[in-house]
């Protein structure tokens, strides 16, 4: 499969809006990153068991409804390649805001250094996913935090055709602010749209200095149909 469209798609990231969504919001829409093509594999392979290190009943732990999927390592090629692409635009903004939250500089420019950080951190095991939901099933709030070692970004994309394969099912962020009641955004996904979203929490400047939001991310409700989604996650799990 020809990757070279998806570190086209991470170089052409529009790095001002980027930093201005995720900084104002705490995500950032990419459209089209796949092809219906792309999806549609993507969604086949949900049944190729060698692909899967482990497969989660959300129900069965309290997380929502619905299944999800853990890729082994060697990943997919594509699911590879997005991670590789999309880790250094975000690694800089990453570093800028660790500084904005007053850390050190942490994340190493590519994804391959990183991920040695996270082993070396006794986080060897591959966090990328693939989620199906029927009728019925739903993502509670959550964050995917795997370890102490964690990259603040992640990417969603949306493999189901909303309208078409399945209805209700909206991607739901909230952030929770301090001292204030939370702040909810639906995020409107077409299939094969990306969206780029602060796993943890987000610096904002306040009047009186920065401070710091929490944000968690979910599913509504799927009403009808089918609905899969790409997770891919650039720290690994303990
Ligand atoms: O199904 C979704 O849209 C959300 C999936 C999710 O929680 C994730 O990718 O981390
Ligand atoms: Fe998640």
């Amino acid at each position: 499969m020809p990757i070279h469209d998806i570190s086209r798609s991470a170089a052409d990231l529009d790095r001002n809006a980027l930093a201005a969504d995720l900084g104002a919001r705490g995500w950032h829409l990419v459209p089209g990153l796949l092809s219906p093509a792309r999806c549609a594999e993507l969604k086949a392979d949900y049944a190729a068991d060698a692909l899967y290190r482990s497969t989660i009943s959300m129900q069965r732990h309290g997380f929502g409804r619905g299944e999800y999927r853990y890729y082994r390592y060697p990943l997919p090629d594509l699911v590879a390649a997005l991670r590789t692409a999309f880790y250094p635009p975000l690694a800089r903004l990453a570093n800028d805001w660790a500084a904005m939250l007053g850390r050190a500089s942490l994340y190493p420019a590519d994804h391959a250094a990183f991920l040695a950080q996270c082993a070396l951190a006794g986080q060897p095991r591959p966090t990328p996913l693939i989620l199906r939901y029927g009728a019925g099933d739903y993502n509670c709030l959550h964050q995917d935090l795997y370890g102490e070692l964690h990259f603040p970004f992640q990417i969603a994309i949306l493999l189901s055709q909303p309208g078409a394969d399945f209805d209700g099912g909206e991607f739901i962020l909230t952030e929770q602010r301090p001292r204030m009641q939370s702040r909810p955004h639906v995020v409107p996904l077409k299939q094969g749209d990306a969206v780029i979203f602060a796993v943890n929490e987000a610096p904002r400047q306040g009047s009186r200095g920065p401070y710091r939001v929490k944000l968690r991310h979910g599913v509504s409700e799927i009403r009808r149909g089918e609905r899969f989604t790409l997770g891919v996650i650039f720290h690994d799990a303990g």
